[in-house]
């Protein structure tokens, strides 16, 4: 994957939003976001056909403005609408069992805050990893304790040289700290779909960091 792609990647399920969440991409789109997660998990989240008519209407936005598309956790929706990735966590399907399903053109993205969770990332080929949580969050139900932009640190000190995308409690004003530890991009949930105005959220994202 472009790594240039990872600079700002929002997340958004429908259960994250009390806004159309078609609406809420397109703004976000506007203010300059640069990859989307369809993450549709959690109290309230859609299942079966209401959960592939969304991630459709969300896959074609993206594709309209030639914003990468990822999936999280859900394989077989991934490949069935042909995303241009997935997202996979530690306890979720392994990196060996995704190469064999998916295409060799899927990017796979997969949580990594250990040394040795990045290293097995890396020498399992993943595109991308995502550390976190950076900050307190609470848009994740399991979400365990900071680890701050710290964690990054440690792991470009110890020659990780994967993509990292820091995640968890990400916003205007501390992005930046994000970055300057050695993450490529930073990815967010509330801070963009939360916002009144998710355009103006992510255009001030966006000046933050570029
Ligand atoms: C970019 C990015 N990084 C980390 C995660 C978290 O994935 P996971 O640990 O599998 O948790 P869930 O999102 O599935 O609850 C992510 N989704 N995206
Ligand atoms: C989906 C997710 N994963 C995390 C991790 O630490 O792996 S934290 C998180 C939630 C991110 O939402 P917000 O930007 O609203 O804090
Ligand atoms: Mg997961």
């Amino acid at each position: 994957m472009n790594k240039e792609n990872l600079l700002l990647y929002f997340i958004m399920g429908s259960n994250n939003t009390s806004q159309p969440p078609s609406q809420v991409l397109k703004k976000a789109i506007n203010g300059g976001i640069t990859c989307f997660q369809f993450r549709e998990k959690g109290s309230g989240a859609l299942k079966g056909k209401e959960k592939e008519t969304l991630a459709r209407e969300l896959q074609s936005i993206c594709c309209k403005h030639k914003i990468p598309f990822i999936v999280n956790d859900d394989t077989e929706l991934a490949i069935s609408l042909h995303a241009d990735g997935i997202h996979v966590g530690q306890d979720d399907e392994s990196i060996q069992e995704l190469k064999k399903k998916c295409p060799s053109s899927m990017i796979i993205g997969v949580s990594a805050k250990t040394i040795e969770e990045a290293e097995e990332a890396e020498r399992q080929g993943a595109d991308y990893i995502g550390t976190g949580p950076m900050f307190m969050t609470t848009t994740k139900e399991d979400a365990e304790l900071p680890i701050g932009p710290e964690g990054i640190w440690a792991l470009r000190k110890q020659g990780i040289q994967l993509p990292i995308v820091g995640i968890g409690g990400i916003n205007e004003t501390n992005a930046v700290e994000v970055i300057e530890a050695g993450a490529d991009g930073v990815s967010f949930i509330s801070a963009i779909s939360q916002a009144d105005d998710p355009e103006k959220a992510a255009s001030t994202l966006k000046d933050r960091l570029t």
